[in-house]
């Protein structure tokens, strides 16, 4: 299907939501007047005006207009969304869900039988079409489908299909992760601080040192341990800091994180 043909949904457009059409209509994916987003109030739906989009207080609107149809509200809020859109959702409708600990199968559930269903677990970099991004699809979803998502999503980022037991720990490792990233860009920067350093100055160091940091890891395939090593002078500045680091558990206490997010996931999908 061409860009200019594919009217593009969204119930819920909040910030997750905003982050993917930037990417979208950043890439020219599919043009901002193909876009209809709805949500209760104007406070996000505002943005997406200026975007170009359409906008609506009714979902049932999105999903009449719309082929494709992105699920991006909260939780707790989408069994109630989903009964009030099923009467509209017919076969030709793309259902993709980016709703953090709903599985497929209560999508499935509380959809009609014939709903083509993927959910995806994006990350917030989708805004500078950086994000990391997998889907699942559903028991009507086809390789049609799926190329479809793939080729809009991959504007936004990497984008790998998976199976679906794999995007609760997405959640963990991505979704969520980008915080654990902040909190430690934040850290970095006020280490700087405190000895010293202009705190303006310090973050956009602290930011370029990650950004380095990932693209050396992607572009050399390299394991991290052997980019760690590399930066280690025997008896330098290095080591002594690592060896604080290891004092202070950084390595098991991401890995706990990561746990932690991944388990909430999962116990989200039987709240
Ligand atoms: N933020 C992130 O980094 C990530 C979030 N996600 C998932 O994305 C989803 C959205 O999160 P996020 O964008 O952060 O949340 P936000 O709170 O920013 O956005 C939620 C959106 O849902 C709208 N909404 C609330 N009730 C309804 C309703 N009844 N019908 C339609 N829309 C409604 C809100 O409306 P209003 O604008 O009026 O407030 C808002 O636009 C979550 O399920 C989360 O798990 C997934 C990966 C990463
Ligand atoms: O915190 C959350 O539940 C969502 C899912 C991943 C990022 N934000």
């Amino acid at each position: 299907m061409e860009a200019a043909e594919l009217w593009v949904g969204f119930v819920g457009a909040g910030r997750m939501a905003g982050g993917l059409v930037r990417g979208l209509l950043q890439a020219g994916k599919v043009p901002a007047s193909n876009v209809l987003a709805s949500a209760p109030s104007d406070k996000n739906l505002d943005a997406w005006r200026e975007l170009g989009c359409r906008t609506t207080h009714c979902n049932l609107e999105v999903v009449h207009r719309s082929t494709l149809v992105f699920l991006a509200t909260k939780p707790h809020v989408l069994p109630g969304v989903l009964e009030e859109i099923r009467p509209a959702v017919g076969s030709h409708h793309i259902v993709v869900s980016l709703v953090a600990g709903v599985t497929i199968q209560t999508l499935q559930r509380l959809l009609p039988p014939w709903t083509k269903v993927l959910r995806i677990m994006p990350n917030l970099p989708c805004v500078v079409q950086a994000g990391a991004m997998v889907f699942s699809r559903g028991t009507n979803a086809g390789d049609e489908e799926a190329a479809l998502l793939q080729s809009l999503l991959s504007s936004c980022g990497l984008c790998e299909e998976v199976p679906e037991s794999y995007i609760d720990i997405h959640t963990g490792l991505s979704g969520s992760g980008v915080a654990y990233v902040y909190l430690f860009a934040e850290a970095l920067a006020e280490g700087a601080v405190k000895m010293g350093m202009p705190g303006a100055l310090a973050s956009r160091i602290a930011a370029q040192t990650l950004l380095g940091a990932a693209k050396m890891l992607l572009e050399t395939g390299e394991h991290p341990a052997k980019l760690r090593g590399d930066v280690c002078t025997p008896g330098g500045t290095t080591i002594y800091a690592l060896h604080q680091l290891e004092k202070g558990a950084l390595r098991a206490t991401v890995m706990d994180a990561v746990e932690a997010a991944t388990n909430r996931a999962c116990d989200m999908a039987k709240d």
